[in-house]
Protein backbone atom coordinates (compact mmCIF):
# COMPACT_ATOMS: atom_id res chain seq x y z
CA UNK A 1 0.00 0.00 0.00
CA UNK A 2 1.31 3.44 -0.71
CA UNK A 3 2.68 4.98 1.87
CA UNK A 4 0.04 8.19 2.77
CA UNK A 5 2.02 11.61 1.25
CA UNK A 6 3.43 13.74 4.58
CA UNK A 7 1.53 16.41 4.78
CA UNK A 8 3.29 19.48 3.55
CA UNK A 9 5.16 21.11 6.91
CA UNK A 10 3.05 24.27 7.88
CA UNK A 11 5.20 27.30 6.69
CA UNK A 12 6.37 29.23 9.81
CA UNK A 13 5.12 32.70 9.66
CA UNK A 14 7.60 35.30 8.34
CA UNK A 15 8.83 36.78 12.03
CA UNK A 16 6.80 40.08 12.72
CA UNK A 17 8.55 43.18 11.34
CA UNK A 18 9.21 45.72 13.81
CA UNK A 19 6.51 48.26 15.22
CA UNK A 20 3.70 45.86 12.43
CA UNK A 21 0.12 46.48 13.02
CA UNK A 22 -0.92 43.33 11.98
CA UNK A 23 1.19 40.81 13.97
CA UNK A 24 -0.67 40.09 17.24
CA UNK A 25 2.32 39.65 19.08
CA UNK A 26 2.96 41.95 22.30
CA UNK A 27 6.50 42.77 23.42
CA UNK A 28 6.12 45.76 25.00
CA UNK A 29 3.81 47.11 28.39
CA UNK A 30 2.62 49.52 30.58
CA UNK A 31 1.74 48.46 33.44
CA UNK A 32 -0.29 51.00 35.58
CA UNK A 33 -0.11 51.24 39.03
CA UNK A 34 -3.53 50.48 39.30
CA UNK A 35 -2.91 46.88 37.67
CA UNK A 36 -4.03 48.19 34.53
CA UNK A 37 -2.32 46.48 31.68
CA UNK A 38 -1.54 48.31 28.53
CA UNK A 39 -0.27 45.95 25.52
CA UNK A 40 1.95 47.35 22.55
CA UNK A 41 5.06 46.87 20.42
CA UNK A 42 8.52 47.59 21.96
CA UNK A 43 10.35 50.21 20.56
CA UNK A 44 14.10 51.29 21.62
CA UNK A 45 15.97 49.59 24.35
CA UNK A 46 14.86 46.84 25.98
CA UNK A 47 14.46 46.25 29.67
CA UNK A 48 11.82 47.77 32.34
CA UNK A 49 11.50 51.22 34.19
CA UNK A 50 9.13 52.76 36.37
CA UNK A 51 8.14 56.59 36.52
CA UNK A 52 5.27 59.02 36.31
CA UNK A 53 3.13 58.67 33.00
CA UNK A 54 2.24 61.91 31.21
CA UNK A 55 1.46 63.22 28.09
CA UNK A 56 2.95 66.03 25.85
CA UNK A 57 0.90 67.69 22.95
CA UNK A 58 4.04 69.20 20.94
CA UNK A 59 3.26 68.40 17.67
CA UNK A 60 7.54 68.52 16.77
CA UNK A 61 10.29 68.48 18.50
CA UNK A 62 10.25 64.67 20.11
CA UNK A 63 13.96 64.48 20.03
CA UNK A 64 14.07 67.86 22.25
CA UNK A 65 11.37 66.22 24.77
CA UNK A 66 13.20 62.76 24.95
CA UNK A 67 16.29 64.91 26.19
CA UNK A 68 15.68 67.74 28.10
CA UNK A 69 16.45 66.77 31.29
CA UNK A 70 13.23 67.79 33.30
CA UNK A 71 11.60 64.83 32.31
CA UNK A 72 13.86 62.51 34.35
CA UNK A 73 11.44 60.62 36.38
CA UNK A 74 8.95 59.85 34.25
CA UNK A 75 7.50 58.12 31.17
CA UNK A 76 6.24 60.81 27.92
CA UNK A 77 2.96 59.53 26.44
CA UNK A 78 2.76 61.80 22.88
CA UNK A 79 -0.31 63.17 21.56
CA UNK A 80 0.92 63.71 17.92
CA UNK A 81 0.75 59.73 16.61
CA UNK A 82 3.48 59.95 14.38
CA UNK A 83 6.95 60.02 15.94
CA UNK A 84 10.20 59.34 14.87
CA UNK A 85 9.48 60.05 11.09
CA UNK A 86 12.04 62.56 10.48
CA UNK A 87 14.69 60.58 12.71
CA UNK A 88 17.58 62.34 15.17
CA UNK A 89 20.67 63.73 14.72
CA UNK A 90 23.18 65.30 17.27
CA UNK A 91 22.36 68.71 16.75
CA UNK A 92 18.83 68.59 18.46
CA UNK A 93 20.43 67.23 21.92
CA UNK A 94 18.79 69.60 25.20
CA UNK A 95 20.84 68.04 27.93
CA UNK A 96 24.05 70.10 28.68
CA UNK A 97 24.84 66.38 30.62
CA UNK A 98 25.77 64.50 27.63
CA UNK A 99 27.81 61.22 30.12
CA UNK A 100 24.74 60.89 31.70
CA UNK A 101 21.27 59.71 30.81
CA UNK A 102 19.39 62.68 31.71
CA UNK A 103 15.78 62.50 30.73
CA UNK A 104 12.63 60.50 30.11
CA UNK A 105 12.75 56.64 31.41
CA UNK A 106 10.67 55.78 28.45
CA UNK A 107 8.06 56.79 25.69
CA UNK A 108 5.10 55.76 23.95
CA UNK A 109 3.46 56.55 20.76
CA UNK A 110 0.52 55.56 18.44
CA UNK A 111 1.84 54.66 15.18
CA UNK A 112 4.73 52.80 14.41
CA UNK A 113 8.06 54.36 13.16
CA UNK A 114 8.45 54.90 9.66
CA UNK A 115 12.05 55.15 8.00
CA UNK A 116 13.32 58.98 8.55
CA UNK A 117 12.34 61.27 5.83
CA UNK A 118 14.39 64.71 6.61
CA UNK A 119 17.73 66.71 5.40
CA UNK A 120 19.18 66.27 9.17
CA UNK A 121 18.64 63.17 10.25
CA UNK A 122 21.22 60.92 10.84
CA UNK A 123 19.94 58.32 12.66
CA UNK A 124 16.71 56.37 12.82
CA UNK A 125 14.47 56.60 15.83
CA UNK A 126 14.29 53.61 17.21
CA UNK A 127 18.35 52.94 16.87
CA UNK A 128 18.34 56.09 18.62
CA UNK A 129 16.28 55.45 21.46
CA UNK A 130 18.28 51.75 22.19
CA UNK A 131 21.50 53.87 21.99
CA UNK A 132 19.98 56.46 24.86
CA UNK A 133 18.74 53.11 26.53
CA UNK A 134 14.86 54.72 26.60
CA UNK A 135 12.51 52.34 26.24
CA UNK A 136 9.27 52.12 24.00
CA UNK A 137 5.92 51.16 23.17
CA UNK A 138 4.04 51.78 20.14
CA UNK A 139 0.96 51.37 18.37
CA UNK A 140 -1.53 51.92 21.62
CA UNK A 141 -4.51 53.97 21.97
CA UNK A 142 -2.60 57.48 23.25
CA UNK A 143 -5.60 58.90 22.93
CA UNK A 144 -7.24 56.94 25.47
CA UNK A 145 -4.18 57.18 27.62
CA UNK A 146 -4.44 60.93 27.62
CA UNK A 147 -7.97 60.94 28.10
CA UNK A 148 -7.58 58.97 31.02
CA UNK A 149 -4.48 60.91 32.74
CA UNK A 150 -6.62 63.99 32.05
CA UNK A 151 -9.55 62.49 34.04
CA UNK A 152 -7.78 60.44 36.80
CA UNK A 153 -4.13 62.15 37.10
CA UNK A 154 -0.62 60.94 36.10
CA UNK A 155 -0.44 57.45 37.22
CA UNK A 156 2.97 56.01 38.21
CA UNK A 157 3.71 52.87 35.96
CA UNK A 158 6.05 50.69 34.16
CA UNK A 159 7.57 50.02 31.20
CA UNK A 160 8.41 46.95 30.06
CA UNK A 161 10.26 45.92 26.76
CA UNK A 162 10.68 42.22 25.64
CA UNK A 163 11.21 40.87 22.28
CA UNK A 164 10.66 37.66 23.00
CA UNK A 165 7.25 39.11 24.95
CA UNK A 166 8.00 37.41 28.07
CA UNK A 167 6.82 39.31 30.84
CA UNK A 168 6.30 38.66 34.89
CA UNK A 169 3.18 41.05 34.86
CA UNK A 170 2.50 40.38 38.63
CA UNK A 171 6.12 41.62 39.34
CA UNK A 172 5.65 44.58 36.97
CA UNK A 173 2.22 45.33 38.79
CA UNK A 174 4.03 45.23 42.11
CA UNK A 175 6.50 47.77 41.26
CA UNK A 176 4.21 49.82 39.28
CA UNK A 177 2.09 50.22 42.62
CA UNK A 178 5.26 50.24 45.38
CA UNK A 179 7.04 53.27 43.28
CA UNK A 180 6.81 56.19 45.91
CA UNK A 181 6.26 58.51 42.64
CA UNK A 182 8.30 62.39 42.03
CA UNK A 183 6.44 63.99 45.18
CA UNK A 184 9.37 64.37 47.60
CA UNK A 185 12.05 63.22 44.73
CA UNK A 186 15.02 64.94 44.64
CA UNK A 187 16.78 64.44 40.60
CA UNK A 188 18.52 67.96 40.12
CA UNK A 189 21.60 66.84 41.29
CA UNK A 190 21.41 63.71 39.29
CA UNK A 191 21.51 65.05 35.68
CA UNK A 192 23.59 68.46 36.44
CA UNK A 193 26.89 68.88 34.67
CA UNK A 194 29.44 68.05 37.40
CA UNK A 195 32.34 70.54 36.08
CA UNK A 196 32.00 73.94 34.66
CA UNK A 197 31.38 74.91 30.85
CA UNK A 198 31.42 78.11 29.23
CA UNK A 199 28.94 78.23 26.81
CA UNK A 200 29.20 80.46 23.18
CA UNK A 201 27.13 79.02 20.80
CA UNK A 202 24.22 81.18 19.75
CA UNK A 203 20.51 80.21 18.41
CA UNK A 204 20.15 77.74 15.29
CA UNK A 205 19.81 79.74 12.04
CA UNK A 206 18.20 78.33 8.63
CA UNK A 207 21.08 79.45 6.58
CA UNK A 208 24.55 79.05 9.27
CA UNK A 209 23.56 76.09 11.56
CA UNK A 210 24.68 76.64 15.03
CA UNK A 211 27.08 80.28 15.36
CA UNK A 212 29.69 81.05 17.85
CA UNK A 213 29.00 84.36 19.76
CA UNK A 214 31.71 87.13 18.59
CA UNK A 215 30.32 89.66 21.54
CA UNK A 216 28.85 89.05 24.57
CA UNK A 217 29.24 92.27 27.14
CA UNK A 218 27.00 90.47 30.13
CA UNK A 219 28.60 87.58 32.18
CA UNK A 220 26.06 85.43 33.23
CA UNK A 221 26.34 82.29 35.51
CA UNK A 222 23.89 79.83 35.02
CA UNK A 223 23.53 77.41 37.59
CA UNK A 224 22.15 73.57 35.87
CA UNK A 225 19.98 71.73 37.82
CA UNK A 226 18.86 70.17 34.30
CA UNK A 227 19.76 72.78 31.99
CA UNK A 228 18.38 72.56 28.16
CA UNK A 229 21.12 73.84 25.88
CA UNK A 230 18.56 76.10 24.05
CA UNK A 231 18.14 77.81 27.13
CA UNK A 232 22.16 78.70 26.81
CA UNK A 233 21.97 79.94 23.33
CA UNK A 234 18.91 82.26 23.93
CA UNK A 235 21.23 83.63 26.14
CA UNK A 236 23.96 83.77 24.54
CA UNK A 237 22.13 84.99 21.64
CA UNK A 238 20.80 88.14 23.59
CA UNK A 239 24.32 88.79 24.54
CA UNK A 240 25.39 86.67 27.66
CA UNK A 241 28.98 85.28 27.31
CA UNK A 242 27.62 82.19 29.91
CA UNK A 243 29.14 80.13 32.42
CA UNK A 244 27.41 77.12 33.35
CA UNK A 245 28.30 75.16 36.96
CA UNK A 246 27.09 72.37 38.75
CA UNK A 247 23.53 72.26 40.46
CA UNK A 248 25.52 71.69 43.90
CA UNK A 249 28.00 75.06 43.61
CA UNK A 250 27.87 77.63 46.42
CA UNK A 251 26.23 80.64 45.98
CA UNK A 252 29.53 82.60 46.78
CA UNK A 253 31.08 80.78 44.61
CA UNK A 254 29.24 81.99 41.70
CA UNK A 255 29.49 85.60 42.99
CA UNK A 256 33.27 85.14 43.50
CA UNK A 257 33.23 84.67 39.48
CA UNK A 258 31.49 88.39 39.20
CA UNK A 259 28.72 87.85 37.10
CA UNK A 260 26.46 90.75 35.98
CA UNK A 261 22.90 88.04 36.41
CA UNK A 262 22.42 84.97 37.42
CA UNK A 263 20.37 82.27 36.04
CA UNK A 264 18.54 79.14 37.76
CA UNK A 265 17.83 76.68 34.93
CA UNK A 266 15.11 73.81 34.27
CA UNK A 267 15.27 70.52 36.36
CA UNK A 268 13.41 67.49 36.87
CA UNK A 269 11.66 66.14 40.01
CA UNK A 270 10.22 68.01 43.19
CA UNK A 271 11.29 71.68 43.79
CA UNK A 272 10.56 71.35 47.15
CA UNK A 273 13.10 68.52 47.69
CA UNK A 274 16.23 69.72 46.33
CA UNK A 275 17.85 70.24 49.62
CA UNK A 276 20.31 72.41 51.36
CA UNK A 277 22.53 72.25 47.86
CA UNK A 278 19.64 74.56 46.18
CA UNK A 279 16.98 76.62 48.06
CA UNK A 280 19.39 78.10 50.63
CA UNK A 281 22.02 79.17 47.98
CA UNK A 282 19.44 80.61 45.76
CA UNK A 283 18.24 83.30 49.12
CA UNK A 284 22.34 84.08 49.02
CA UNK A 285 22.30 84.64 45.44
CA UNK A 286 18.95 87.05 46.00
CA UNK A 287 20.19 88.59 48.80
CA UNK A 288 22.98 89.75 47.11
CA UNK A 289 21.30 91.92 44.55
CA UNK A 290 22.38 90.79 41.44
CA UNK A 291 19.74 90.16 38.30
CA UNK A 292 17.78 86.66 38.93
CA UNK A 293 16.29 85.36 36.29
CA UNK A 294 15.03 81.52 36.77
CA UNK A 295 12.66 78.97 34.15
CA UNK A 296 10.97 76.26 35.43
CA UNK A 297 12.51 74.61 38.16
CA UNK A 298 14.37 77.67 38.52
CA UNK A 299 11.14 79.63 39.43
CA UNK A 300 9.60 77.07 41.58
CA UNK A 301 12.96 77.36 43.66
CA UNK A 302 13.13 80.72 43.65
CA UNK A 303 9.64 80.88 44.43
CA UNK A 304 10.49 78.41 47.97
CA UNK A 305 13.34 80.75 48.31
CA UNK A 306 11.55 83.77 48.46
CA UNK A 307 9.00 82.55 51.05
CA UNK A 308 6.33 80.81 48.68
CA UNK A 309 4.97 77.17 48.58
CA UNK A 310 4.99 74.60 45.74
CA UNK A 311 2.22 72.12 44.80
CA UNK A 312 1.86 68.97 42.82
CA UNK A 313 -0.45 69.27 40.29
CA UNK A 314 -3.58 67.04 38.44
CA UNK A 315 -2.07 66.15 34.55
CA UNK A 316 0.69 69.10 34.47
CA UNK A 317 1.35 71.21 31.35
CA UNK A 318 3.22 69.38 28.78
CA UNK A 319 2.73 71.07 25.41
CA UNK A 320 3.82 73.47 23.02
CA UNK A 321 0.61 75.49 22.67
CA UNK A 322 -0.01 76.88 26.09
CA UNK A 323 -1.75 80.36 26.16
CA UNK A 324 0.78 82.66 29.04
CA UNK A 325 -1.07 86.45 30.24
CA UNK A 326 2.66 88.64 31.18
CA UNK A 327 0.42 91.29 33.38
CA UNK A 328 3.68 93.78 33.46
CA UNK A 329 2.44 94.29 29.07
CA UNK A 330 -0.75 92.51 29.61
CA UNK A 331 -0.34 90.61 26.19
CA UNK A 332 -0.58 87.17 25.94
CA UNK A 333 2.31 84.46 24.21
CA UNK A 334 1.71 81.21 23.45
CA UNK A 335 4.45 79.19 24.95
CA UNK A 336 6.18 75.77 25.67
CA UNK A 337 5.42 74.19 29.01
CA UNK A 338 6.80 71.53 30.99
CA UNK A 339 6.06 70.76 34.28
CA UNK A 340 3.41 68.70 37.09
CA UNK A 341 4.56 71.31 40.39
CA UNK A 342 3.58 74.76 40.42
CA UNK A 343 4.47 77.64 42.83
CA UNK A 344 0.64 78.36 44.66
CA UNK A 345 -0.01 81.65 44.22
CA UNK A 346 -1.92 82.40 47.17
CA UNK A 347 1.46 81.74 49.55
CA UNK A 348 3.14 84.49 47.89
CA UNK A 349 4.28 86.70 50.53
CA UNK A 350 4.37 90.39 50.17
CA UNK A 351 7.00 92.06 48.16
CA UNK A 352 6.38 88.92 45.61
CA UNK A 353 4.00 89.61 42.08
CA UNK A 354 2.84 87.51 40.30
CA UNK A 355 3.76 88.65 36.50
CA UNK A 356 2.28 85.68 34.09
CA UNK A 357 -1.11 83.28 34.74
CA UNK A 358 -1.57 80.21 32.48
CA UNK A 359 -4.63 80.85 30.68
CA UNK A 360 -5.84 77.06 30.26
CA UNK A 361 -6.33 76.66 34.11
CA UNK A 362 -5.36 80.07 35.91
CA UNK A 363 -2.11 78.55 37.51
CA UNK A 364 0.32 80.72 38.16
CA UNK A 365 3.35 81.26 35.49
CA UNK A 366 5.82 83.79 36.34
CA UNK A 367 6.85 86.03 39.92
CA UNK A 368 8.81 89.13 40.37
CA UNK A 369 10.26 90.81 43.36
CA UNK A 370 9.11 94.16 43.45
CA UNK A 371 12.08 95.77 44.66
CA UNK A 372 14.99 94.08 42.87
CA UNK A 373 16.02 92.63 39.22
CA UNK A 374 14.32 88.91 40.28
CA UNK A 375 11.39 87.44 38.25
CA UNK A 376 10.84 84.09 36.95
CA UNK A 377 8.89 82.14 35.16
CA UNK A 378 7.24 78.46 34.74
CA UNK A 379 7.16 78.08 31.14
CA UNK A 380 10.13 77.42 29.06
CA UNK A 381 10.67 80.45 26.85
CA UNK A 382 13.65 79.11 24.93
CA UNK A 383 10.95 77.35 23.31
CA UNK A 384 12.86 73.64 22.36
CA UNK A 385 10.27 73.12 20.97
CA UNK A 386 7.74 75.55 20.94
CA UNK A 387 6.55 78.85 19.58
CA UNK A 388 9.31 81.68 20.12
CA UNK A 389 6.78 84.07 21.34
CA UNK A 390 8.38 84.27 25.18
CA UNK A 391 12.08 85.17 23.69
CA UNK A 392 11.40 88.90 25.17
CA UNK A 393 12.39 87.30 28.47
CA UNK A 394 15.88 86.54 28.12
CA UNK A 395 16.02 90.31 26.84
CA UNK A 396 14.46 91.61 29.74
CA UNK A 397 17.30 89.69 31.75
CA UNK A 398 19.77 91.25 29.53
CA UNK A 399 17.96 94.97 30.46
CA UNK A 400 18.14 94.23 34.10
CA UNK A 401 22.00 93.67 34.11
CA UNK A 402 22.34 96.92 32.00
CA UNK A 403 20.03 99.26 34.43
CA UNK A 404 22.11 97.33 37.36
CA UNK A 405 25.23 98.08 36.05
CA UNK A 406 24.10 102.20 35.18
N1 LIG B 1 10.71 71.75 33.26
C1 LIG B 1 10.96 71.82 34.55
O1 LIG B 1 11.89 72.49 35.00
C2 LIG B 1 10.09 70.98 35.45
C3 LIG B 1 10.10 71.40 36.88
C4 LIG B 1 9.55 70.35 37.85
N2 LIG B 1 10.34 69.17 37.82
C5 LIG B 1 8.10 70.05 37.51
O2 LIG B 1 7.78 68.98 37.09
O3 LIG B 1 7.24 70.89 37.68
Amino acid sequence: MPSPKKPAKAKKPARPQFGDWDQPRVTALLVLADGTVIEGFGIGAEGEAVGEVCFNTAMTGYQEVLTDPSYAGQIVTFTFPHVGNVGTNDEDIETTNLAAHAGVVGCVIKEAITEPANYRSARHFDKWLKARGIIGLSGIDTRALTARIREHGMPNGVIAHNAKGKFDVKKLKKMAADWPGLVGLDLAKEVSLTQRMHWDEMLWDWKDGYQTAKSSPWKVVAVDYGLKRNILRCLTSAGCDVTVVPATTKAEDILAMKPDGVFLSNGPGDPAATGEYAVPEIKKLVASGKPVFGICLGHQMLGIALGAKTVKMHQGHHGANHPVKDFTTNKVEIVSMNHGFAVDRDSLPAGVVETHVSLFDGSNAGIALKDRPVFSVQHHPEASPGPQDSHYLFRRFVSYMEKAKR
